[in-house]
């Protein structure tokens, strides 16, 4: 498995090995020993799948606060996304800069998003699918959202303002200077 770092520290990017042959390709997506080695001591206990049907949909940016906390692990199984984690940990030296990849269906790369970030995506094809495994259960009273359009984070996202679709809720946001700090 290739592992790839950022600038900021937490976030990986990861490209499972696929075999190919005349049938196509096999694929361990996951695999807890080898991801463990990369991740760390992490443990998923869901997995999540969306499907968007319009390309320049954005969902985000999201994150649980503690206890509820979630580390995210995010693929592609159709189509293809940019994928964003946005640093809320108070403390840290990149807060409120953020990290980014193309992921898709395609590429075959996984973006592990840690607690601590908030994470979003704008689907680049109709139809993509996203699958992402979390390490806590979804908890409505700790589903929080950071404002994907804050001018402070200035995130380059691939479609214009006016035409993104978005759920209601995702209208609603507040800006980063707004946040609490959920994470040290
Ligand atoms: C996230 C989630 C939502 N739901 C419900 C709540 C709601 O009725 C419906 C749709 O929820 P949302 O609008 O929050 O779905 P969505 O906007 O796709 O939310 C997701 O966005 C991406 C970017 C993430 O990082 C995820 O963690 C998650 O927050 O599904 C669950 O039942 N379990 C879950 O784990």
């Amino acid at each position: 498995m290739e592992t790839t770092t950022f600038p900021i520290s937490g976030p990986l990017l990861l490209r499972p090995k696929r075999i190919e042959d005349s049938r196509g390709f096999f694929s361990e997506t996951y695999n807890e020993r080898l991801f463990r080695e990369a991740l760390g001591d992490v443990r998923f206990v869901q997995d999540n799948q969306s499907l968007s049907t319009q390309a320049g949909t954005i969902r985000g940016l999201h994150f649980q606060s503690p206890p509820a906390e979630q580390g995210k692990l995010v693929r592609v199984l159709r189509g293809a996304v940019f994928d964003v984690a946005v640093d809320i940990r108070r403390g840290s030296p990149t807060y409120g800069k953020f990290v980014s990849a193309t992921l898709s269906a395609e590429n075959w790369t996984q973006l592990w998003v840690p607690a601590g970030f908030a994470h979003g995506f704008c689907t680049l094809e109709p139809d993509s699918e996203v699958l992402y495994k979390v390490t806590s259960y979804y908890s409505r009273g700790h589903d929080l959202g950071l404002a994907w359009d804050d001018p402070e984070l200035d995130i380059p996202w691939p479609v214009a303002p006016g035409r993104a679709v978005l759920s209601d809720k995702d209208h609603a946001h507040p800006m980063l200077r707004d946040l609490p700090a959920y994470f040290s």
